[in-house]
């Protein structure tokens, strides 16, 4: 498995060693002690999956408190992937990373806790899978605006289709900080 650090400290993008043959391939999605090594060392104790078709934003989605970790990647078509530090008094805070995850890359993003997450479609569907470290507590569930401009988030899409709840979300300076998640050093 290669381990490719990124901008924020914490986030990581994993890459699994495939291994294709005349049947097609197999990769490891999650392997505990390798993941150990590369420093996810958390338990996983819910799964998700979502598909979305091609401008489908989903996000940028965080819950606190109980945050979550997540470590996603996409089953089928191509996905762009943000995450953006929001934990209150981390040197980050208001940064951001994006990174393509494709069903032909295999690649996996880490997301650590205290970050909110979100992608967009650019492929006809999307499949979405992820795994987190808390489970979903619908009363913690919290959202901040996707084109936020102080997050100078680069999205390939301009008028994305949205949720209802993705529509009404805060800008990160709205949100009173006690409302944030806290950065643990
Ligand atoms: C996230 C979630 C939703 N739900 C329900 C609530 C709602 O009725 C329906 C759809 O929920 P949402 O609109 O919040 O789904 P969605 O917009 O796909 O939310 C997800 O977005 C991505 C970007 C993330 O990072 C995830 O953590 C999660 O927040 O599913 C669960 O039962 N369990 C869950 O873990």
């Amino acid at each position: 498995m290669k381990v490719i650090q990124t901008s924020l400290p914490g986030a990581l993008i994993l890459e699994p060693q495939v291994f294709g043959d005349a049947r097609g391939f197999f990769y490891e999605s999650y392997n505990e002690a390798k993941y150990q090594e590369a420093g996810v060392d958390h338990r996983f104790v819910q799964s998700n999956v979502s598909r979305s078709a091609r401008g489908v934003l989903r996000g940028l989605h965080y819950q606190w408190p109980n945050p979550q970790g997540k470590l996603v990647s996409v089953l089928e078509g191509e996905v762009y992937d943000v995450a953006v530090d929001i934990r209150r008094g981390s040197p980050t805070f208001g940064q951001s990373i994006g990174v393509m995850l494709t069903a032909d890359n295999h690649r996996h993003f880490w997301v650590p806790e205290g970050f909110a997450h979100g992608f967009c479609v650019l492929s006809e569907f999307a499949t979405f899978s992820y795994q987190c470290t808390a489970l979903y507590d619908p009363r913690a569930d919290a959202g901040i605006r996707w084109n936020d401009a102080a997050l100078g988030i680069d999205w390939p899409i301009s008028s994305p289709l949205l949720s209802d709840k993705d529509g009404k979300t805060p800008l990160l300076a709205d949100v009173p900080a006690e409302r944030l998640p806290v950065y643990v050093a």
